[in-house]
């Protein structure tokens, strides 16, 4: 799995039995990033550079899923399929399509494992917004019969899953997660994100520069619905004029407009949930979660770690899970989720 972020490539050894046994995470090479993150908008030649990036996409993930098994002593044919997302470069289910780059053939042939990848196409082909495709598994691994739980997945996008005690599982992106945390963090102080959220945390908020970001019309339409880069760029931070604002005011009213927009999605969408569970890389940006938990004072917040699977490995085994449902032809969307036209079965097989 690589998501929006961008920050490279996590890979799991997972078994419906044995959970989780093995994890890597890779970061992209600093050309690839750039050439991906160039990807996401119109450029020149592109479909040259799409295929070539695909390629490099194919060999990074190559280089992960060969450590991988190297370091918990598996074969390529222990493995029953490998579920490979790519890299998203354009998401406009509206349109029709989504765009994960991987050259899945490559990766196959690098490997010697059979790939399952384009995990996203056929719910769009159905009609769906092709995203996101989590919340099943997050039924399988953290839902209760006990409590209303949402699990809040906080990468470059940020998604919610709901889980309610009784009736069905739902879910929808939220808008940014850490994209514009990242994109005005390497603006202004270089190439890593804010750990911790602490530059975030010396900064004020901006009210009037909040309330100008909280009227983006995407934050008022009602499930299903699913965002990306498409909309959450630097350009769209661009729209307001910042550089009479002090950069830490700046990203501090980002990160409150982060925590404002889950926390208002949930409360609009499941106002009696009892437990959030964090997971993703935003998991650690604690200013975040503080935000957050004062967004929704009536509910725990607690990181996925403490219920079962580390924040940083739930998306990769998501995946793993997706693959599992390929190999076993049944259906990997949700349709109260996606909006697709009916359940389908997800992926493409590129054999061994
Ligand atoms: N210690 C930390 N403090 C603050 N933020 C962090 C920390 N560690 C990771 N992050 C954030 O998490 C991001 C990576 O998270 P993750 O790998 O879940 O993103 P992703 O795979 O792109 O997710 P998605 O596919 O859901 O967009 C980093 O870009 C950074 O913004
Ligand atoms: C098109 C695409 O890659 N969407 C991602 C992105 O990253 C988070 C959010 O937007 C989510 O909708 C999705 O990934 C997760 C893993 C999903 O499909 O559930």
């Amino acid at each position: 799995m690589s998501g929006t972020s961008l920050d490279g490539v996590d890979a799991v050894l997972w078994s419906p039995n044995s959970g989780v046994t093995a994890h890597r995470f890779e970061a992209f090479d600093p050309a690839l990033q750039s050439q991906l993150l160039r990807l996401n908008q119109s450029g020149p030649d592109e479909l040259h550079q799409a295929a070539l990036a695909a390629n490099a996409v194919a060999r990074a993930y190559a280089q992960v899923l060969r450590t991988l098994l190297e370091e918990a002593g598996a074969r390529p044919q222990d493995v029953s399929a490998a579920g490979a997302h790519g890299q998203t470069v354009r998401h406009r289910p509206e349109l029709g399509f989504t765009v994960q780059l991987l050259n899945a053939a490559l990766l196959a042939e690098l490997t010697g494992v059979d790939i399952v990848a384009d995990l996203r196409s056929r719910d769009v082909a159905a009609g769906g917004q092709g995203a996101p495709l989590v919340p099943a598994f997050h039924r399988a691994v953290f839902g209760r019969p006990d409590a209303d739980i949402a699990v809040l997945n906080i990468g470059g996008m940020a998604n919610l899953s709901l889980l309610p005690a009784q009736g069905p599982t739902g879910g929808f992106d939220t808008g940014p997660g850490n994209v514009l945390l990242d994109t005005w963090h390497r603006h202004h102080q270089g190439p890593a994100f804010d750990a911790g959220g602490c530059w975030a945390a010396t900064g004020r908020v901006l009210p009037d520069l909040l309330a100008r970001w909280q009227s983006e019309p995407f934050f008022s339409l009602p499930p299903p619905r699913s965002t990306g880069r498409d909309l959450f760029d630097w350009t769209w931070l661009q729209q307001q004029v910042l550089r009479s604002f002090s950069p830490a005011d700046v990203q501090a009213t980002l990160a409150e407009l982060t925590a404002w927009s889950i926390a208002d999605a949930l409360n609009r969408a499941q106002p009696a949930t009892n437990e959030l569970i964090v997971c993703g890389g935003g998991a650690f940006n604690l200013d975040l979660l503080h935000r957050l938990q004062r967004h929704l004072p009536q509910l725990q917040v607690v990181t996925s770690d403490r219920r079962g699977l580390p924040p940083m490995q739930v998306e990769a085994t998501a995946f793993a899970w997706l693959a599992a449902r390929f190999t076993a032809r049944e259906p990997g969307n949700l349709v109260c989720v996606t909006g697709a036209q009916g359940p389908r079965i997800l992926g493409a097989l590129y054999p061994a």
